[in-house]
């Protein structure tokens, strides 16, 4: 369905998107994560055509985006990071002028556009001024247009910055709901955003791809990285750390001695395949040090984000 090759994007020598490829298939949600500045916004507007890109092509369904630019318009839907309101018409006349200018067919515009207000909760706010709007209204009715006419590819720029959470459960449960006609793109810089309606995850960071694919093999990959586990001991700090990293799959110790506590924080990052904590309580009381508190910290996508992200600010 969309198919990204060698995508490129500089801006006056600023290297904003480098190389990017990507395929995905129909009936995904995929969640674009990175921190701010790594290009998800740049590569949404190459894809949605709203930008050119320096080099490279981008595929939807087939088709080039650049051979066929109005035909390409009817299949997409898009949300920029500000999105594009007229404030001066109300919600109701807004969303007829999105519907003319994406020619849905008269006779179907009247329920399409009622289906939408329903969908976003809009009904009672439709003859309002947008102007007069809150942004978490603003932000629906951004929506709303967006996916005016069911178009096969929905591209959502951070959807639900400015909602409440009432909103935001409604607006995630939309975006579910999308899956079913559409291929559906969007971006956040929170993991836990990405991680409650995407089905596929991209990783970016510094204009570059640090990894794709299902959420769930993702997930799978989070649980194979390095474990961590927090653990307190009550001793002197220097000999505590020179025994840990004698322990056999211990990759990294950060630690804080505690003086008014005569104890020692540590977080040790050691290999998945060696259970480390059975030799560390064995080696700990042979010295004569006790363990006061000991946890394993979960692995979660979070971590995969940020191993994979230290990684590559590393390079
Ligand atoms: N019009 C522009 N002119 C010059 N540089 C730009 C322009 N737009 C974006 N950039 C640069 O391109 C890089 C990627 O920016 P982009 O906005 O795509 O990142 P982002 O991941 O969407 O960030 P954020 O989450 O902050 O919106 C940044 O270094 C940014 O400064």
């Amino acid at each position: 369905m969309l198919v990204l090759s060698n995508v490129s994007k500089v801006y006056k020598g600023n290297i904003a998107l480098h190389n990017i490829s990507l395929s995905i298939p129909k009936g995904e949600i995929v969640g674009i994560l990175g921190s701010n500045g790594a290009g998800k916004s740049t590569l949404m507007n190459i894809i949605t055509g709203y930008i050119s890109m320096s080099s490279g092509d981008v595929l939807i369904d087939g088709m080039n985006i650049l051979d066929e630019p109005d035909a390409m318009k009817g299949k997409i839907g898009y949300l920029p990071d500000t999105p594009p309101l007229y404030e001066e018409m109300t919600v109701y006349e807004y969303l007829l002028f999105v519907s003319k200018v994406k020619k849905l067919a008269k006779e179907s515009r009247e329920n399409e556009i009622q289906s939408k207000l329903e969908k976003l909760h809009l009904i009672d706010v439709q003859h309002r001024l947008i102007k007069n709007l809150s942004k978490g209204y603003k932000q629906r009715v951004g929506i709303a247009q967006a996916i005016l006419g069911n178009p096969p590819l929905i591209v959502l720029d951070e959807p639900t910055v400015g909602l409440d959470p009432t909103e935001l459960r409604n607006i995630r449960k939309v975006i579910k709901e999308l899956r079913e006609t559409s291929l559906v793109l969007i971006s956040s810089h929170i993991l836990s955003e990405i991680n409650s309606v995407a089905s596929y995850l991209v990783i970016m960071e510094k204009g570059e791809l640090v990894t794709a694919g299902p959420m769930d093999v993702q997930s799978d990959a989070a649980k194979n990285l390095q474990h961590k586990l927090f653990i307190r001991i009550k001793g002197d700090s220097a000999k505590i750390q020179s025994i840990l990293k004698h322990i056999e799959g211990v990759v990294s110790i950060e630690g804080q001695p505690d003086s008014e506590k005569e104890c020692c924080d540590f977080s040790i990052l050691y290999n998945p395949n060696i259970d480390i904590r059975e030799t560390l309580f064995w080696e700990l009381s042979k010295h004569e040090l006790p363990i006061l508190e000991m946890n394993l910290q979960g692995n979660s996508l979070e971590e995969l984000f940020m191993q994979t992200i230290l990684k590559k600010k590393g390079e």
